[in-house]
């Protein structure tokens, strides 16, 4: 559990019902202020619902958000400290990229100068000039969707998949912009995903969603070390191999579930681990050294490889 104090952004049992259907059950999110925090669920999982609800966008049907110290009506004193980019950006395709940002500001009423070119730099589009939007490849679209969210410098940026169907280019560029927002203007970030790897490079945290509820909430040293190179032991009892792995010197594993120690040092003495274990009469049912892509890891939590 997370200190409290450290959080920016909890949501407790929040929950989203259309109809009979649940779209979002009970859902406890914790993110810390400074995270770029990957929201990871396949299609339909409850991204865009938990989403539109934290930039109150839609109402939950149960439950509670609290963001900046406020919860309940609260809220809406601080709405404008987030930025959202949910959907498609909406943006006027007649347009250049300036236009479209003043509009927005004149809206926010903002005039202060250099603002938009501010912006149009920090999300890599100084440079385009009076090119229509509808001009606009699908990753420039995203970057300006996202320098729209900027307007009003909110300090939560809440991106609903920006990365979908963007190619490399466009991923790597909007990665980039996103890893720049946190880095140069301390922003908080909550971007979602149905694929694991594309966050993997810029996420410090992440929750993991399947059928309207969280499974799994860790950091990515968290995530990086269940996904790495370890020497996996199966067994009826893993509280009994621990006195045994400690005197052998093991100080890096984990009792991981009720049949499961990893160990992640010393990947060329499985089999005295095995001998060791055995000596002392405990049953061992297998061992291994394994270690998992990070999509593999996200689709056998949810469920095997199907339509990811
Ligand atoms: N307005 C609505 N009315 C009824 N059902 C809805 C509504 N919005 C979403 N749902 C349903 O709620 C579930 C979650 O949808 P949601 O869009 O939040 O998922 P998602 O994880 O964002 O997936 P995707 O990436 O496909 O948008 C789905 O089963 C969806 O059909």
């Amino acid at each position: 559990m997370k200190a409290l104090s450290e959080l920016l952004l909890s949501t407790n049992g929040l929950t989203k019902q259309y109809g009979h259907h649940k779209a979002v059950d009970k859902v406890n999110l914790h993110i810390k202020k400074g995270a770029i925090y990957g929201f990871i669920g396949r299609n339909g999982a409850g991204k865009t619902t938990c989403l539109k609800m934290i930039s109150g966008l839609a109402r939950p049907t149960a439950g509670e958000i609290e963001m900046f110290g406020c919860k309940g009506k609260e809220l809406e004193r601080i709405r404008s400290r987030v930025g959202c980019l949910i959907e498609a950006p909406g943006l006027y395709g007649n347009m250049n990229a300036y236009t479209n940002l003043k509009i927005k500001c004149e809206l926010f009423g903002i005039r202060k100068k250099g603002y938009i070119e501010d912006i149009l730099e920090t999300v890599g589009l100084e440079g385009v000039g009076k090119k229509k939007t509808k001009h606009f490849s699908l990753g420039m679209k995203q970057r300006l969707g996202i320098g729209l969210a900027l307007v009003g410098e909110p300090d939560l940026l809440v991106l609903d998949e920006p990365i979908n169907g963007l190619d490399p280019q466009g991923i790597a560029e909007v990665r980039d912009t996103i890893q720049r927002l946190r880095d140069e203007r301390n922003m908080t970030i909550l971007i979602s995903s149905h694929i694991l790897e594309e966050l993997s490079k810029i996420a410090t945290d992440y929750g993991i969603i399947h059928n309207g509820s969280l499974l799994q909430e860790l950091t990515s040293e968290e995530l990086m070390k269940r996904c790495s190179e370890r020497i996996e032991i199966e067994l009826i009892h893993p509280e009994q191999a621990v006195p045994i792995l400690d005197r052998m010197g093991f100080t890096n594993y984990q009792v991981t579930d009720k049949s499961h120690i990893h160990i992640f040092e010393r990947l060329n003495e499985s089999a005295n681990v095995n001998m060791e274990l055995a000596k002392a009469g405990i049953l061992v049912n297998g061992i291994s050294i394994t270690s998992e892509e990070l999509e593999t890891y996200f689709l056998n939590l949810t469920g095997g490889n199907q339509n990811a």
